[in-house]
């Protein structure tokens, strides 16, 4: 796996300085389908994106099935603070399916099966042992520790959801700064970047890749973010639209 001095392993190198569609459905909703999910990333790779995000064992396996880039994999599962991918029989599944970077809880919270990140990243490598790890981080004391628990990669998609840092309306640029200059792995911008203009930004701190959801693949919320312009609009002329809301 991947050290300072090493060359980095085929699937981070193809990442490098690229955009990640992250293609997610919620429980209930019309678009979670399996040949759903694996449809519209096809349609994220024909526009440009050199890797793809995708939860869950079913959408894994469609997916990594039909695309030729990168798959980053998570399983979301359970109410816990620790739901992204929470324990290592999680993680081993997620590799098995398909995923080439298995994406995983990287904060320093106390994991449901009582494993610490460096035991699970350990474990998973000797069930899977071609298989990347994407750290899932909420600040950069997460990301500093989940280098040293042998992550590939670090990414800031925690970043506002864990009560280290404030919620920051876009991605949270500071954090990205803090994290370019104190990692030795790469690191991908993750969670609220809304635009061509905050993806560019990102990058231009010295990200390795930045990974777009909900601007690019969650019509219900792109969705809200004009319905509620327009009618604004209408209850308030000559007045710009308001911040856009991206809870699910
Ligand atoms: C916090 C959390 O649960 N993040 C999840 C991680 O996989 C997804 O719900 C996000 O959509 C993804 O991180 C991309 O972020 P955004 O959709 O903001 O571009």
């Amino acid at each position: 796996m991947t050290t300072a001095a090493s060359v980095p392993p085929d699937a981070v190198e193809r990442l490098r300085g690229g955009l990640i569609v992250s293609c997610q459905a919620y429980p209930g909703e019309p678009m979670r389908d399996p040949r759903t999910t694996a449809q519209v990333a096809r349609a994220a790779v024909a526009g440009g994106a050199a890797g793809v995000r995708v939860q869950g064992l079913e959408d894994v396996e469609s997916t990594s099935h039909a695309l030729d880039v990168p798959v980053v994999g998570l399983w979301k599962h359970g109410d816990a603070d620790v739901f992204i991918t929470p324990t290592l029989e999680h993680a081993v599944g997620i590799a098995r399916a398909g995923a080439d970077i298995v994406a995983l809880d990287g904060t320093r919270r106390p994991r449901p099966d009582g494993l610490t990140l460096v035991e699970t990243i350990r474990r998973l490598r000797v069930e899977v042992p071609a298989v990347l790890v994407m750290a899932d981080c909420g600040s950069l004391d997460d990301a500093l520790a989940a280098q040293v628990a042998g992550a590939d990669l670090v990414g800031t998609t925690l970043a506002g959801y864990t009560g280290e840092r404030a919620r920051t309306t876009g991605a949270d640029l500071e954090l990205v700064a803090e994290l370019v200059g104190a990692c030795r792995v790469p690191v991908v911008v993750e969670g609220r970047v809304h635009t061509p203009d905050e993806a560019a930004a990102a990058m231009a701190l010295g990200a390795h890749a930045v990974c777009v959801g909900t601007a690019i693949t969650h019509p219900t919320t792109i969705t809200s973010w004009f319905a509620r312009a327009v009618q604004e609009a209408r209850s308030h002329p000559g007045e710009g639209a308001g911040e856009r809301d991206d809870e699910h």
